[in-house]
């Protein structure tokens, strides 16, 4: 999520979920009846949109965008999309930010599930979003139906009518990961993203989003990570992740990557085993949980370095569905990463 995404308020059906269509995790343009003015993959782009007053070229004014021409024909325009991985979708943010005279006045959105490859004629699309109003310069949220949330999807076809620009869409929800297909004793990633580790709760995220940290491969920058504000005040910040399987901890890998000022002095890992305990739960409800117990010792941290811990440094709890990274007293970490294996 962008740095303005994590002061917007949100609705709640995106708190704690992941946005699907990031182009940061791996969502692609795949096809679009017409871009004539902006190209489809900045619909994708996962920092906030923006306006370039003075900016334009060669077709016509610079958008932040997916923008198709003025169409002359009958019919609409749509665009097919690729999700970062196969998931199940809360709800949309249909943003039409910046497109004041040339947003579509309605969209509407289908889904569809592939197993490899890209949708063809072939492909059964679903409508997971009918056919509803947009305006100017806005964020349109759309909640999904129960039924909806349960299908899994891993391709958008995303409609307007009969053209325009949207700047960007977001798809939150959680990843959907078949852990039939891990072996039993089988060395994973127990917090990778698209296992369906998020975050659920976290002290501040003032800079970044603590999903970031699950993301494949390293960070590109320092703003691809979790990154909390300046703490002035006493205590520390931390984050809460709901692993996306049961499972025992055995390596852990903490990656400052470009945190060179601003890294943590010290960092701490405690799991939790809470199988009764869903998304909506409070902070207060689980860090009061006296379920917590250390896997990682308060440990020194030092400055843009892969930090890697294993053997008697990590603490055999058994099996967690949660763990908390604490940090002290404040700052970034690019990645973490949590092997192990399923319980
Ligand atoms: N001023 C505009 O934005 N005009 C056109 N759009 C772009 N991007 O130039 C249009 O016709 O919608």
């Amino acid at each position: 999520m962008s740095e303005q995404e994590t002061s917007v308020a949100l609705p709640d059906f995106a708190v704690g979920a992941i946005n699907l269509a990031s182009a940061r995790l791996g969502a692609r343009a795949i096809y679009a009846t017409d871009q004539f003015f902006a190209p489809l993959a900045r619909m994708l782009k996962d920092d906030s949109p923006v306006f370039l007053p003075g900016e334009y070229d060669e077709h016509g004014k610079w958008m932040d965008g997916w923008e198709s021409r003025r169409k002359r024909v009958p019919g609409h325009d749509w665009a097919i999309i690729r999700l970062a991985m196969p998931g199940r979708i809360r709800g949309f943010d249909v943003d039409t930010s910046h497109f004041t005279g040339n947003y579509p006045p309605q969209c509407s959105i289908e889904g569809c599930y592939m197993e490899s490859g890209d949708p063809d004629e072939n492909a059964d699309w679903q409508e997971v979003l009918a056919k509803c109003d947009l305006g100017p310069n806005s964020h349109h949220y759309f909640e999904m139906d129960q039924d909806t949330r349960q299908r899994v999807f891993t391709h958008l076809r995303v409609h307007i009518y009969p053209d325009g620009g949207i700047a960007r869409l977001r798809a939150y929800g959680s990843a959907y990961f078949n852990w039939d297909k891990v072996g039993d004793g089988e060395e994973v990633d127990l917090a990778y993203i698209f296992g369906g580790t998020h975050a659920l709760h976290w002290s501040d995220a003032h800079y970044g989003h603590p999903d970031r940290t699950l993301a494949p491969g390293r960070g590109v920058n320092m703003g691809d990570g979790w990154e909390t504000a300046r703490r002035r005040g006493p205590g520390h910040d931390w984050m809460i992740l709901k692993l996306g399987h049961p499972g025992i901890i055995r390596r852990i890998v903490v990656d400052t990557a470009h945190f060179k000022g601003n890294f943590p002095d010290t960092c701490m890992l405690l799991g939790a085993n809470l199988p009764e305990q869903n998304d909506v739960f409070s902070a207060e409800d689980l860090a009061a949980s006296e379920n917590w117990e250390p896997i990682l010792e308060q440990t020194k941290l030092q400055a843009d370095n892969i930090h890697e811990f294993s053997g008697a440094s990590v603490n055999n709890i058994g099996p967690v569905t949660h763990v908390r990274l604490a940090i002290f007293p404040d700052g970034g970490i690019s990645r973490l990463r949590l092997y192990g294996v399923k319980a």
